[in-house]
């Protein structure tokens, strides 16, 4: 594997059709005479029955010519019982073997977006140019709503689903259910953004161009649908000249995830290509994963759509945040910067490590008066240590106190009338879990 992943899921509110392997090519329908086998813990899918699930998308986007994907023939889609519509292997893999390489012309990317003969100009007059995430959802909106050509993208696009199960799809009272969480803070923010991003693209980009984006096709749900497209399915690299890599390969993204394999695709960046190997040894009908890495539930939740139980992974995102009225905020915030923080800072509590480093030291800086600040200018003072014995027993008393909301859905705490805006946003749901290791924290104090 070149580098390192990230991504890849969704909510399988598979879609297909008749296919009887994943395909031999990457154009035409990838699905297209889908069969399929019974097994004992598998069951094929069945095109007529979700025929009606297809998402009313493609048109479809310039055609791949000859593939050059490998592997697909040994492959098919099935609906497993947890993971819901993956790929099962027709054949044995020892651990290390190649499965399934994708041809780096098939892949949706930046790049290939700025290359389309008709999005590319309108996407290279857009200054400053769109987002990594806005440049692939308007690519992908954009194929989708064309009427002819893009064949092999249109066919990947058809096979993607229907609806997402991310929380910004979540009605408003099935969000209130996980308010105190920072899942519910998290979407919050998400979903504003989303708006303020739609709103932006619709006055640089989609309104000044209603030839190219008939609006009925680029709404704000086909633009949410799009982001959970990516954020669900996309794998992220980092290339050897350090650059970030998106991409969303057709067929890669079918396979589920499975913490009992180690990241096992790759980006090649010399060929392009995207291959997938094998995480273990597979047998005849078993279900091929790969790793989506070492997530905790608030983030697959929010980003693929589900959670795994008793996921090792979980944690509890801390907003740590100061209003900007507060006192010396702005020497404070060149600290908080200096120490690789912000004045909001999002801090994952472990139950490994429920007292991560940086949140002391987000704290300390938070508490700092005047005489501190001096001290530190003169560098008398490291802000990495204590700074007082009296200063460090009001930065433990205020983690210690997060026990305290537990008794309420969301607790601001440490917003004393002296200080206020400081504090940091605690919310239940998770606390529960944690409460063990805040323990320790107490015993800290204590000390
Ligand atoms: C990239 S997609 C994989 C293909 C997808 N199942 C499909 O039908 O298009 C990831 C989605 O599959 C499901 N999934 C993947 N791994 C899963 C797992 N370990 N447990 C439950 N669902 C999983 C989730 O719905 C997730 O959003």
């Amino acid at each position: 594997m070149a580098t390192a992943l990230t991504s890849l899921c969704i909510v399988c509110d598979t879609v297909i059709s008749h296919s009887r392997r994943m395909g031999s090519g990457l154009s035409g329908h990838p699905f297209a005479d889908y069969r399929g086998r019974r097994s004992k813990d598998s069951a094929p899918i069945d095109a007529q029955d979700r025929r009606d699930e297809r998402p009313r998308t493609g048109r479809g986007p310039p055609e791949n010519g000859q593939s050059g994907a490998a592997g697909l023939d040994d492959l098919e889609l099935a609906d497993f019982p947890v993971t819901g519509r993956g790929a099962r292997t027709l054949r044995r893999f020892k651990q290390g073997e190649r499965i399934l390489t994708i041809p780096g012309d098939s892949l949706w990317t930046v790049e290939h977006a700025y290359a389309d003969p008709i999005l590319g100009p309108v996407l290279r007059s857009t200054q400053p140019p769109l987002s990594v995430e806005d440049t692939l959802a308007v690519y992908l909106l954009f194929v989708r709503s064309r009427e002819s050509g893009y064949e092999g993208p249109r066919s990947h696009v058809a096979a993607l689903p229907a609806r997402y199960s991310s929380s910004i799809f979540f009605a408003e009272d099935e969000l209130e259910v996980c308010a105190g969480t920072s899942l519910y803070t998290i979407t919050k923010q998400v979903n504003q953004r989303i708006k303020d991003d739609y709103r932006g693209l619709l006055m640089r980009v989609l309104g000044l161009h209603p030839d190219l984006f008939p609006l009925d096709q680029f709404t704000i749900e086909d633009y949410k649908w799009a982001l959970c497209t990516f954020w669900s399915r996309a794998m992220d690299f980092v290339l050897p000249n350090g650059k970030a890599l998106r991409v969303l390969a057709p067929f890669a993204d079918m396979l589920n995830h499975s913490p009992e394999v180690k990241q096992c695709h790759a980006y090649d960046p010399l060929s392009g290509n995207l291959s997938v190997l094998a995480g273990k040894d597979y047998e005849v009908g078993d279900q091929i994963s790969i790793f989506y890495g070492s997530i905790p539930n608030n983030r697959l939740l929010r980003l693929y759509g589900f959670v795994i139980s008793d996921n090792p992974n979980d944690s509890y995102d801390l907003v740590l945040s100061t209003h900007p009225m507060a006192p010396f905020f702005e020497q404070k915030q060149k600290l908080w910067a200096s120490a690789g923080l912000n004045s909001t800072s999002t801090i994952s509590l472990t139950l490994t490590n429920p007292l991560p480093k940086n949140i002391l030291q987000y704290l300390r800086i938070q508490r700092l008066d005047e005489s501190d600040l001096i001290a530190i200018a003169l560098q008398k003072l490291n802000i990495n240590k204590k700074i007082s014995n009296s200063k460090e027993v009001e930065v433990l008393q205020r983690t210690a106190s997060v026990e305290i909301g537990e008794k309420e859905s969301r607790a601001f705490v440490s917003r004393g009338a002296e200080r206020e805006g400081e504090g940091f946003v605690i919310a239940t749901g998770a606390m529960r879990k944690l409460r063990k290791g805040f323990c320790a924290v107490n015993v800290v104090r204590e000390v």
